[in-house]
């Protein structure tokens, strides 16, 4: 593999999945090298937990504040795009992605390669790790630097350094002591206690624990008080804040108590939130939901403020766990417990009057509710997604191991056009399944992407790159792929919308001139007087789904269940798989029987299906052991 190869799938990747799993997948590779001229990104909380593994007190300082796409691998998030990058291209503080205490760098040396160009104000090094931080007196220093260093060669044959700008999520000096005790000073605590386990205040709207939610109908006498609007105008003039909080909710905290883990809800609240302690530092816990379920424990100083945003904000839960004393590090790097005192924390947040667009439909309340009420209004509700979900998603997961032993032999006509790639090309299989279609050419750069996890494990067991994900959409950038294959995928979208819609997918994923291959399962399994394979009987080896459900109960399935070996009766139905016993499931005794969805195309359906999509050309159009199959061109500059 040359270099331009390998940084062309470098780069590939790195656009799909954040920088963590990038070195994962290369730990083999001498990575630096295959970098050059590659812009290497680090998402936020991606920074945060490297940090944090080494240091529990530093971890929240620095998060770089893209715009960002969902990492597939890991599902943290990820820059969209250049020019995001190049508009945020701002930021005192620079990450040095390659150079760290684990590369035997040293604070020493890595201030005399920026010395030259400009002086950097602190340099910190994070144990354990191969990147640090430098911060510079101003943007103008950053950038020069960032100029001078990034991607380009050291002397005497030293690798580059690669750069990033980062900026601080953790304000530490945001007020002075004696604006902290006149503002303790301003709060009064109604005596009774509000709260089980500590107190609240609420200015601007009243926050409702029962729906977790505020009205915004109900504005509070007063609005925010003065001083508050004070600190908020030093956040937004630091540019630490991009709108005004029109929300405040004070909580008061003994030693001992904390508040439970959460999300603030996305249709309540705006892209930031602020959180500022007072009277006590504290330790703020950062939980990704599982099953990725990583901790991060963010020291927050007092008169200190966080600014959570991203994933920080919308994925992450954040919890003070209650307790007396917490862990923390002296200046000097040792471990310590550092009790408690009473805290007062002041969240600032700005209501949310539009729909949230947030990268996590899945823990959104405000897309999910969006979505139902189109579903409710558009007289939908909900079947397409269900039926895929049980009769294919669902069905794929049981049936992987004994299906996969059924799928190895690659049809020669789709192996013909893999093996035909120029060398170098970039190849995505959509709905790759246990990967057979993969490896069969060495020369190109190959993806595999199928919504079982089973199979992409399979896959990946066999040394191919699987990425677990749906064809809806498709988790690639724009145009990064010369070649897409979809084989026997599409028939398994319950409506015509989103089989167009999956096509239009493949479209996006292809650059201009690049070529798809589709094949889906054919109504018509003659060609004249020729059956296809699937209806000739005493070939039960090759597909095991030869017998309709034998005394299974098919009252209860939404569709009529089609008899396998059998010609089509319908072209929407469910095919039954049986699943040998010994199989995953299986148990040894008797058969287990899974339906599939089924969508069988009539001819010429997928040529209209593909002229709907818009912007591909199909080249070659015929039928293949029983499926329709089209060869698809990307079409130039589609505008
Ligand atoms: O006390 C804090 O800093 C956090 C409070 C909080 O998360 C909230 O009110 O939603
Ligand atoms: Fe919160
Ligand atoms: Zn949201």
């Amino acid at each position: 593999m040359s270099d331009w190869h390998k940084l062309k799938l470098v780069k590939i990747l790195v656009s799909w999945q954040c920088f963590g799993c990038i070195l994962h997948k290369f730990d083999k590779l001498k990575w630096q090298a295959i970098l050059k001229n590659t812009t290497v990104r680090l998402c936020q909380m991606e920074l945060l937990l490297m940090l944090c593994f080494s240091s529990p007190v530093r971890c929240a300082e620095f998060a770089i504040p893209f715009q960002t796409n969902t990492c597939p691998t890991c599902r943290l998030e990820l820059p969209t795009d250049d020019e995001a990058y190049e508009a945020q291209r701002k930021y005192k503080i620079v990450v040095v992605c390659n150079s760290g205490l684990t590369t035997g760098a040293s604070r020493e040396s890595i201030l005399e390669k920026c010395l030259p160009y400009a002086p950097a104000s602190s340099v910190h090094m994070v144990p354990g790790r191969q990147f640090c931080f430098i911060q510079f007196a101003d943007k103008e220093a950053a950038q020069q630097v960032m100029q001078a260093l990034d991607g380009v060669d050291g002397q005497n044959g030293e690798p580059p350094l690669y750069l990033a700008y980062a900026e601080r999520a953790l304000i530490t000096d945001l007020l002075s002591a004696e604006e902290e005790e006149l503002i303790l000073g301003q709060l009064h605590w109604p005596a009774d206690g509000s709260m089980k386990h500590r107190q609240v205040l609420h200015f601007g709207y009243e926050f409702d624990y029962g729906t977790n939610n505020v009205d915004p109908s109900r504005p509070l006498a007063g609005g925010l008080p003065g001083w508050v609007e004070l600190l908020v105008t030093r956040l937004m003039d630091g540019g630490h804040l991009v709108e005004r909080p029109d929300q405040m909710t004070v909580n008061h905290y003994l030693p001992g108590q904390g508040i439970p883990a959460h999300v603030d809800t996305h249709s309540a609240f705006t892209d930031q939130l602020v959180s500022i302690s007072l009277g006590s530092d504290t330790t703020m816990e950062f939980c990704r939901p599982p099953p990725h379920g990583a901790t991060v424990a963010v020291r927050l100083p007092r008169r200190s403020a966080l600014v959570m945003d991203g994933e920080a904000r919308y994925l992450w839960t954040h919890c003070i766990v209650p307790r007396h004393s917490d862990i923390t590090l002296t200046s000097d790097g040792e471990l310590t417990l550092t009790r408690r005192g009473t805290r007062v924390s002041l969240t600032l947040r700005r209501l949310r009057r539009d729909v949230c667009r947030c990268r996590f439909p899945q823990q959104c309340d405000s897309q999910q509710q969006r979505r139902a009420e189109e579903k409710r209004s558009n007289g939908e509700t909900g079947i397409t997604e269900q039926l895929e979900r049980t009769y294919v998603a669902n069905v794929y997961e049981q049936i992987a191991d004994h299906f996969s032993c059924t799928r190895h032999k690659p049809w020669p006509r789709v192996e013909r056009f893999v093996r035909g790639l120029p060398p170098g090309s970039v190849l995505l299989d959509v709905g790759c399944g246990n990967g057979k279609y993969l490896g069969l050419n060495p020369h190109t750069f190959e993806v595999g992407v199928d919504q079982s996890s089973r199979l992409c494990s399979i896959g990946g067991g066999r040394g191919h790159q699987t990425v677990t994900a749906g064809c809806l959409p498709l988790p690639v950038r724009s145009a990064a792929c010369d070649a897409v294959i979809c084989i026997a995928v599409l028939h398994h979208l319950a409506t015509r919308e989103r089989r167009v819609a999956a096509l239009a997918e493949i479209g996006r994923a292809l650059r201009a001139g690049g070529r798809a291959l589709i094949y889906v399962w054919a109504l018509e399994q003659r060609q004249g007087t020729r059956a296809a394979g699937y209806l000739k009987p005493g070939r039960q080896q090759r597909v095991t789904e030869t017998e309709t459900a034998a005394g299974a109960d098919t009252a209860e399935l939404p569709l009529p269940v089609h008899t396998n070996r059998t010609e089509f009766k319908q072209q929407d139905m469910l095919v039954p798989w049986k699943l040998r016993p010994g199989g995953r499931g299986g148990g040894g005794g008797g058969e287990e029987v899974h339906h599939r969805f089924y969508h069988v195309y009539r001819s010429g359906e997928l040529e209209e299906d593909v002229k709907i999509a818009g912007g591909l050309s199909v080249l070659e159009s015929y039928h293949d052991q029983g499926n329709w199959c089209v060869m698809l061109q990307k079409d130039e500059d589609v505008a």
